[in-house]
């Protein structure tokens, strides 16, 4: 099994990357997704979330309240460390639950291939990057990316504020081995990850057309 971390910032294209190498057979997980699911109603997270955010984030049934938490843990960047620091940790135990094989099991499911991982928060996830292989990076300048998320619907000062809780392009490309510049924002996206399947041998890479 070959596992990947896809990292990148907001609207940099990487759903759009790992969503791609899902059609050719990865396993994907979505680390955005798997967060939400740790938001159990009554859990020691959300508690601690409450505790330190305000207890306005909790939604009717317990559980958070995603709007009400983005309004608040992305006012300053110290704000969004201290929810990663909340979050991170639990997040990296569920991950490696998934990445790392059990240590006494008698039946395990086949490994996959290819697992792709995508990562939003990469400078605040290093800690992980032991699960991964290899780490790629999706880029585009920022004006590219405020336009296209607010092309898909998010408010720009929304953008601008979780902009500012990450790091500069050049900071995140040097997190990684490969860089993937998705500024065009086109089928090129697609023609790198072929290139980087097939220079691996991965997911029956050879059928790909070079
Ligand atoms: C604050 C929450 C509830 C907002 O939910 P919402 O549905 O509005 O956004 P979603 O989760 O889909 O994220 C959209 C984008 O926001 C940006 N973003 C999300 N979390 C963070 C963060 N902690 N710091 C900076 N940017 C972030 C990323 O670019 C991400 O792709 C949610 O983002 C969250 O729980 N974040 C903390 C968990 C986390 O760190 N996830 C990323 C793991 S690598
Ligand atoms: N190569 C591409 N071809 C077509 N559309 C693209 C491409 N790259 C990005 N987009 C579009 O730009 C927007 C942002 O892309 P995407 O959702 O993949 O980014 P993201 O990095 O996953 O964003 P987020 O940080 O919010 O999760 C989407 O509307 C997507 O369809």
């Amino acid at each position: 099994m070959y596992t990947a971390f896809v990292i990148g910032n907001i609207a940099s294209g990487k759903s759009c990357a790992t969503r791609y190498l899902e059609q050719r057979g990865a396993l994907r997980i979505d680390l955005d997704a798997m967060a939400k699911d740790l938001y159990v109603p009554g859990s020691q997270l959300v508690l601690d979330i409450a505790e330190r955010f305000g207890y306005d984030v909790l939604a009717p049934d317990g559980g958070i309240d995603t709007r009400e938490l983005s309004r608040v843990a992305f006012a300053t960047p110290e704000d969004s460390a201290d929810l990663n620091a909340l979050v991170h940790p639990v997040l990296i135990e569920q991950l490696s639950l998934r990445l790392l094989p059990p240590l006494c099991c008698t039946v395990t499911a086949p490994d996959p291939e290819l697992v792709v991982v995508e990562v939003s928060v990469a400078s605040a996830f290093t800690d992980a990057f032991g699960l991964a292989d290899e780490i790629i990076a999706i880029t585009a300048p920022l004006d590219v990316r405020r336009e296209r998320a607010i092309e898909r619907g998010m408010d720009g000062l929304a953008f601008d504020e979780r902009a500012s809780c990450q790091p500069s392009e050049e900071g995140l490309c040097a997190l990684a081995q490969v860089v993937i510049d998705n500024t065009a924002g086109d089928d090129s996206l697609f023609s790198s990850l072929d290139q980087w399947l097939a220079d691996r041998h991965l997911l029956s890479a050879q059928e790909v057309t070079q």
